[in-house]
């Protein structure tokens, strides 16, 4: 990791609404997986992007390409999604929702539906061992895959959704935002929407993507992935604002992989500003803690510093992001009940 976090916002309590599960995988977790997987020969510098550096886009979407030859079996998908929950769970964060495209691999014989299982299994043993986290999973659908797959993956989300006990909530969009168009995979999104799942979409993370968002918003989302260039300021346009504010779609926002991943200029041009000034739900995320060598609680501290809140308003912040889980009304008292409780130890 670049920095450790102060104690205030580790022990502050957190909720992380937007982590990928492969993007998320710690140095210690990558070190066990290069023991695994020595033949592979890969170095520890080719999966994360450390202090000061910064990548392009397309060189950060190489990076998943890498992680992805080293988890490639159930046994690997358990042993990183049990790692990423307990590295969550230690850095204060009390409820995650964690999300990942579910991948096969004939030369190791993983099956999707495999995955998603393993990935519920991780969830579940985390559960009995009593680790103070709730989590649940997004199924992700990876853009540059297209429409049919696209619908297969809400297909496999969907029989997930009835039968994981309340674990699959939503679906993900995501991928490599340069490859094809949203148009393309509306039906699929539509489907899901209509059968349940909750909908968090990588929205306008690059610039020109107008148009696409526009589409997107009237489904309408229940939460936008970056939305960095959706204002009028960045090349946006004000109806496309004024959509996601009649529509109160929170946004879940990532410092840190926006400005490693060079979307935006530095910290303090982060869109953050913009849609907290507005008073608009913006819940602060990791996105990939492990690529980028952050966690939840360092992003915290750094929208603290470089947008000057008082740690009221960090509190504040934390507190309001319950709002937007996707998890059951009944979770939601449970977790405001646990702020409440965790408030006098915090400020005393
Ligand atoms: C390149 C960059 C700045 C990354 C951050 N922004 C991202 N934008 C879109 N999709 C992403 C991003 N980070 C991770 N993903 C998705 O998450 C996948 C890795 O996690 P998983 O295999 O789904 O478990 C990637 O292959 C990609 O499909
Ligand atoms: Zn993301």
């Amino acid at each position: 990791m670049d920095h450790e976090a102060d104690v205030f916002y580790r022990e502050l309590p957190k909720v992380e609404l937007h982590a990928h599960l492969n993007g998320s995988v710690s140095f210690q977790t990558i070190e066990k997986l290069l023991k695994r997987k020595p033949h592979l020969n890969i170095e520890h510098s080719m999966t994360a992007i450390g202090k000061g550096q910064r990548r392009t886009l397309d060189e950060c979407f190489q990076v998943f390409k890498v992680i992805h030859q080293l988890v490639d079996t159930e046994e690997d998908i358990l042993m990183v999604a049990i790692d990423v929950i307990k590295e969550f769970a230690a850095d204060g964060v009390k409820y995650l929702e964690l999300r990942s495209t579910p991948r096969a691999e004939k030369k190791t014989g993983l099956t999707k539906k495999g995955y998603i299982e393993t990935v519920i299994k991780a969830i579940q043993q985390c559960k009995n061992e009593g680790v103070d986290i709730d989590v649940r999973f997004l199924v992700a659908i990876d853009r540059r895959n297209g429409t049919e797959v696209a619908m297969e993956t809400v297909e496999l989300a969907e029989e997930f959704m009835l039968s994981s006990h309340g674990v699959v909530v939503g679906l993900d969009l995501s991928g490599d935002p340069t490859v094809g168009h949203g148009r393309d995979l509306l039906p699929a999104l539509q489907r899901a929407k209509n059968c349940g799942l909750k909908l968090s979409l990588h929205l306008s993370e690059v610039q020109s993507q107008l148009e696409e968002t526009d589409l997107l918003l009237n489904l309408p989302p229940d939460r936008i992935g970056h939305g960095t260039f959706m204002h009028p300021e960045v090349g946006g346009s004000q109806s496309v604002v004024d959509k996601v504010i009649k529509n109160n779609i929170p946004l879940e926002l990532c410092l840190t992989s926006n400005v490693k991943g060079q979307t935006v200029l530095n910290y303090s041009k982060h869109h953050f500003k913009y849609w907290y000034q507005l008073g608009h739900p913006s819940v602060i995320c990791t996105d990939d803690k492990g690529v980028f060598c952050t966690d939840l609680s360092q992003e915290y501290q750094l929208a603290a510093s470089t947008f000057g809140l008082s740690r009221e308003a960090v509190w504040t912040l934390s507190q309001q992001a319950i709002d937007c889980i996707f998890a059951p009304e009944a979770v939601k008292q449970q977790l405001r009940q646990k702020w409440t409780e965790l408030h006098s130890q915090l400020f005393k």
